[in-house]
This record gives C-alpha cells, structure tokens and sequence, in this order.
C-alpha cells in the first residue's frame, strides 16, 4: 500500500544505528537546548536574550550542519533559522521540516525538578520544551548531522524551517520565511510539522495505540465581550451590573456548545479507517457510519478530548472587572478562546455566538482570528502522508494502524499554506493522556529512549524522502 510499493525501491541506504558516544552527545544536546529558557510571554515579550543564545548554541553542537557547503543558513526575523539544503536532483520537489524554539511561560512551583533545569532522571529528561518543541528542533538537526558525518548527499532537496515565536503568532517567524521563500518562487512537495503523535489510551475500547498524521488544523478566535455600565455608589446598585449581565452572556455560551460537526469533519475519516482496531460490536458501528454517524458523535461528546475533534470548543480564558469594593462596575471584559471546527468557519462561529448571548448590551470584539487549515490530502499519492506512514512502520513496527486526523491546537505550519497542499502535522512520539496534559502544563519530560527513537525517525524519514518518485513537471532550482 502506498507510493505504489515504491518504498522497496529504496530502503535507506545508512542504517540508523548509533554508536555509545553518538547517543550521549546527542542527549546532552537536547538537555542543553532546554537549559536555554527561551520564553515568549507575548508578541512583544520575548525572551531575546535567551533566543540568541540558543541561535549560538545550534552552532556549538551541530558543527558540521553549519559548515556543510551544500547547506546555506540564513537568520530570519531575528531569531528563526532557515536551513536550504541543496539535494542532487534538481528535478526532485523539495519538502519542508519544521519546529519552534520558543517556549511558553510556565510556574516555577509544582514541577518536580526545575523547569529549565534539563535534569536526567529515571531515564527522563525533564524540562519545559522536552515535547513542546525543542525535541523536535533538536532531532532535526542532530538526525542531519549524523547523516552527514556518515557522508550522506539528499538527492532530494529540503528546507528546515525553524521558528522563535510559535507560541505567540509566528508572526515574525514562520510567516518570515513563508514571505522569503515565496519571493523565491519555491512550491513545497509537502511540510511535516509538530502536531499530533501516536497515541496511546486516549480511547475506551481501544488497547492498541495509533498513530494519527493530523492532516488538517483548527481555527481559531480570540473574541472579547465587554459590557459597559455606569458607574456609581454600590450602596444602591442597578438592578443589574456589567459584571452580572458579561457572567450571564460566558455562562449561556458555556451552557450551549457549538454543533456536533461529526458527519462533516475529516474525524470521519479517522474513525473508518480506525475502525477494524476496534473490538465487536465497535468495529461493526465505525465500519458503518452512514447508518451509526449519530450514535457515534453522541459517544464522541463524551470525552472532553473527543469532544475537541466534532465540534468547535470555547474555552473561557480571562475575565477581567471591578475597580473598588464600593463601586459599580464600569466594565467588564472576558476572553473567550475558540477552536473552529474544520468544517465551519469564523464568520459562521462568530454569527452563532452572537445569537447565543442574544443581548445587546454585550460588545464583540475579534483580537484575533482564522479559518480552519484545508484537509492535506492523505491517498496512496500523497508523497508527504505516504512517508510519514512508511517511516512510521519502519521505526514502530508495532504500530499497525496510521490514521488521517486534526490537530486541536495550532501550528506554524499555517503560515506556509501558499507554498503547499500537503501540510503533515506529527510527532513520532508515543503520547498519553497525562504526557498530553503536560503540554503547556508541568512536568513535560521525554524520555531518553524516545527522544533517540525521533533522532532515528529523521534520520530514516530523510532518506526515504530520496526515493524515486512520479517524474515531476519541471526542474527545482533552490
Ligand atoms: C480518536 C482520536 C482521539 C484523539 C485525541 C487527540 C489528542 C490530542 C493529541 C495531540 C494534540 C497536541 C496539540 C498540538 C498543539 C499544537 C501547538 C500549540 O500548542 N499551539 C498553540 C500556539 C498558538 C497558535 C496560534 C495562535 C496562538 C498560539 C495553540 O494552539 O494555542
Ligand atoms: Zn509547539
Ligand atoms: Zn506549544
């Protein structure tokens, strides 16, 4: 199945094994790269400091990427790296790895080990950034330094793309490049970025991991509501205050999710071909969704992680009134944060919220907003899906089932839509409910093992990029 069988043509030619002193180092280099703590708080509010020391610190441990004279190294926005590496076949369309360095504010207090510490401990290392994103940047570059002290040539050209504000926008980043490469007349033949992983106990009924390639991404809107009212003595109140009537409005919104889209999302897709995973009567119903799509979408609300892939979700994340103990209120403000459902849109989310709070007195405000990402296609044609698949058997030969899914959160990947239609957003990594949750949470960690098993997907997932291919129209010039 896939590419034709093509795969067989050519297995990687360097096999991924590394020596004693390879995998220390390698190690060694993530746990450094952790050490770094490169924070964005907000658009404006990055650690830059922290940015260029890391941007210096690639340098130190990946020597031969940076010397190498087939690859070119450019600084973009500041603190992103653009990495082109020039493959030997020119008639080859080049692909895209991605990852950020950037990491999100987190607490100091209830991590068991130090956020920034980059400790070693029970065969983990642990700090914020180990899944969120450093492990990703880190194995990219430390995959191709292995590749080319064993002397390895891509016939296949590749970019490495790697942002300094993913967590914030990616506007001075990823949308940087995306700019750079399209002045540079470059199309992608397909961008792997972070996302979703292979994952493991996320559902009932279903004891064997899988791996989802998410194939789309959600959009998003930052909305703010904001009552305003006069203000005045609170020893005789209105009947109503600003706070009151902007508590009403988020408690009917939260009373009243969006519609289940189940019927049509690609969450689908993702269940049929899921589907002979399951044991009977389950494997029967996914099989058969024409007929139990309503029962299934129902069981899919359950969860709250489920719930995420049928419907878009709002989540109440600032709230914000009140002057004085003895004032009314002149304003209250809320965020909400919301994640569109691939099949719908901003503009139709935004009328639906409106008719929800269905009170005038309540102001709507859009800090920020995008549609949903258009569905990757994810057939035996797809080059970027078909690689990650064959990789995927390769380096996790237990995993027998590779699915098409969304991904719940965003990525910088978005910002290269115009350079390509085969957006792939993984991670091959095993995920579980509780590592999910460390995610922008405390306590990430990887362990040791893992973070070798991503260096070694790389390693064989950028050799397999090599392989023949259906003759392309017309030549690739970097
Ligand atoms: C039947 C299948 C069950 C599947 C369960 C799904 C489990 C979810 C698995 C992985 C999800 C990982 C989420 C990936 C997150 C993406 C990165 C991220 O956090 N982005 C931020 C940054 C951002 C983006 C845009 C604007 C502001 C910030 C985000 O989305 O908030
Ligand atoms: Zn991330
Ligand atoms: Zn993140």
């Amino acid at each position: 199945k896939g590419l034709k069988g093509r795969e067989h043509q050519r297995a990687p030619q360097i096999p991924s094994q590394f020596s004693p002193g390879e995998r220390f180092a390698m190690k060694e280099a993530l746990k450094g790269a952790i050490r770094i703590p490169t924070v964005s708080f907000s658009p404006e509010n990055l650690n830059v400091t922290a940015l260029a020391e890391f941007g210096e610190y690639l340098r130190t441990v990946f020597p031969t990427v940076f010397k190498t004279s087939f690859i070119q190294h450019e600084v973009i926005g500041e603190y992103s790296h653009l990495f082109t590496v020039r493959g030997s076949d020119p008639s080859l369309q080049p692909y895209m790895l991605m990852a950020h360095s950037d990491v999100v504010p987190t607490p100091e207090e209830g991590w068991e080990v130090p956020p920034f510490s980059g400790l070693e401990r029970d065969g983990f290392i642990h700090g914020q950034g180990t899944l969120d994103n450093k492990n990703s940047l880190m194995a990219i570059l430390q995959a191709l330094e292995l590749l080319l002290n064993r002397n390895y040539i891509p016939r296949r050209s590749f970019f490495i793309a790697l942002g300094h504000d993913e967590e914030v926008s990616g506007h001075n980043g990823a949308q940087k490049i995306s700019a750079l490469l399209q002045t540079r007349g470059v199309k992608l033949a397909f961008i792997v970025d972070e996302g979703n992983f292979i994952l493991d106990g996320f559902v009932s009924y279903l004891k064997k991991p899988f791996a989802m390639i998410a194939v789309s991404e959600k959009g998003l809107i930052n909305l703010r509501l904001q009552v305003n009212m006069t203000p005045g003595h609170s020893s005789a109140p209105p009947k109503e205050t600003s706070i009151g009537v902007l508590a009403a409005a988020v408690s009917r919104l939260e009373q009243t999710p969006m519609p289940n889209m189940f019927v049509s999302g690609p969450t689908k897709m993702t269940l049929q071909e899921l589907a002979h995973e399951f044991p009977f009567p389950a494997n029967i119903i996914l099989s058969n969704l024409w007929l139990f799509g309503p029962l299934v979408s129902r069981f899919m609300e359950r969860s709250y992680i489920t719930n995420t892939l049928v419907r878009t979700t709002m989540a109440l994340t600032m709230f914000n009134a009140g002057v004085k103990v003895n004032v009314i209120p002149p304003v209250a403000q809320a965020i909400i944060n919301m994640r569109i459902h691939p099949a719908q849109t901003v503009q139709e989310v935004l009328d639906l919220v409106k008719n929800i709070v269905a009170d005038s007195r309540v102001q709507f405000h859009v800090l920020n907003a995008f549609d949903p990402l258009p569905v990757s296609p994810s057939d035996h044609q797809a080059l970027g899906y078909q690689l990650l698949r064959q990789t995927i058997q390769s380096i996790f030969p237990e995993v027998s089932t590779v699915v098409p899914g969304i991904c719940i959160g965003n990525t910088d990947s978005r910002h290269y839509a115009n350079l390509t239609t085969g957006i792939y957003r993984f991670n091959p990594l095993y995920l579980r409910p509780q590592s999910f949750r460390s995610i922008h949470g405390i306590n990430e960690k990887i362990s040791v093992q893992a973070y070798e098993t991503q260096v070694k997907f790389i390693f064989e997932f950028i050799q397999n990029a090599d392989a023949d291919q259906e003759p392309a129209p017309h030549r690739h010039e970097l």
